[in-house]
């Protein structure tokens, strides 16, 4: 081909390219209501979940690394580290056996770089090289890891400022077995604030439990679950800045914009909630 070919031929494609990029930054930087996001029924979110490994090529590290990112800087905006009164920033994250676990531990090693004091509890480690790895980076960075879960809820509340909960996100289904049942039980008598991720663990992840941890602050991964119309804590915060458009298209999530390059967004919610399954938050 000639190098006047070659030359037309290189524009047309430069040309067509920013066009699909402009577009693309067009429609996301469009504002959008918060009134109008979806929120995720189970089958849903793992189906969405299952699309951006399969259809999508994620590997679970990238997209938990996203996730346990974003929770790490939510509670940084909502509990900056020179408020902490207790021990320089003390902090402890409750591990589950899943990967809202990991999400946790993720978190916990972006926050201890934050400069905040993060100790872990992981009851239940995965005899997978992902969660070993995660554990080990963890230990590594020096994190203290907890060796049982005291019944009493005080001796939490008086060595942490926050409890970063990270024991189950949208694949829970109640009730909760035993192994886990009294941590839950202890968690909902701690006075200081609790910070969910994904889901507050217990609740079921359509319907939530009226009877179950009342989470300060709530950072929904992808976009809300069902049950999160039913959380009025302080802040919520939606976080995993990684949904390609046309898979948000397709499952009409109508996520809001991201301020500028933050990894995540306040939600501000109305008032009055209740459940339904239309993605109408009215
Ligand atoms: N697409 C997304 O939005 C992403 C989601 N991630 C995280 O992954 C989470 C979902 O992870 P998984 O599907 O591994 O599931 P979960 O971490 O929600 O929980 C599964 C684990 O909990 C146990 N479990 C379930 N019900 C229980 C009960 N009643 N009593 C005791 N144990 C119970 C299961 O045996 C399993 O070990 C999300 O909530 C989110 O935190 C991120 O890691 C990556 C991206
Ligand atoms: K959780």
């Amino acid at each position: 081909m000639s190098r006047t070919l070659l030359r037309a031929a290189f524009r047309t494609q430069v040309i067509t390219h920013h066009l699909l990029n402009s577009r693309y930054q067009l429609t996301h930087n469009m504002a959008v209501e918060i009134g109008k996001l979806k929120f995720l029924g189970q089958e849903e979110a793992q189906k969405i979940d299952e699309e951006l490994f399969t259809e999508y090529a994620f590997s679970i590290d990238q997209l938990m690394e996203l996730a346990g990112y974003s929770s790490a800087v939510a509670i940084a905006k909502c509990y900056p580290l020179e408020n902490m009164k207790k021990d320089n920033g003390a902090l402890l994250v409750c591990c589950g056996p899943g990967n809202n676990g990991g999400d946790g531990l993720v978190c916990a090693r972006h926050l201890k770089l934050f400069g905040y004091k993060p100790t872990v509890f992981y009851p239940k480690v995965p005899n997978k090289p992902l969660f070993q790895n995660l554990r080990l980076q963890c230990e590594r960075m020096d994190m203290p890891f907890l060796s049982f879960f005291p019944s009493e809820a005080h001796l939490i509340t008086d060595s942490y400022n926050l409890v970063v909960d990270a024991l189950f996100g949208f694949s829970f289904k109640g009730p909760v077995r035993p192994e886990f049942a009294p941590i839950l039980e202890t968690l909902k008598k701690v006075e200081t604030p609790i910070c969910s991720i994904d889901v507050p663990s217990g609740w079921d992840v359509e319907n939530g439990d009226p009877d179950g941890l009342k989470p300060e602050l709530l950072i929904s991964l992808t976009a809300p679950k069902l049950c999160a119309k039913l959380f009025d804590g302080k802040f919520h915060y939606l976080g995993g800045r990684f949904v390609p458009r046309s898979l948000e298209q397709k499952y009409e999530l109508n996520l809001p914009p991201y301020p500028s390059s933050d990894c995540v967004v306040e939600l501000k919610q109305p008032k009055t909630a209740h459940l339904d399954n239309s993605g109408d938050n009215n």
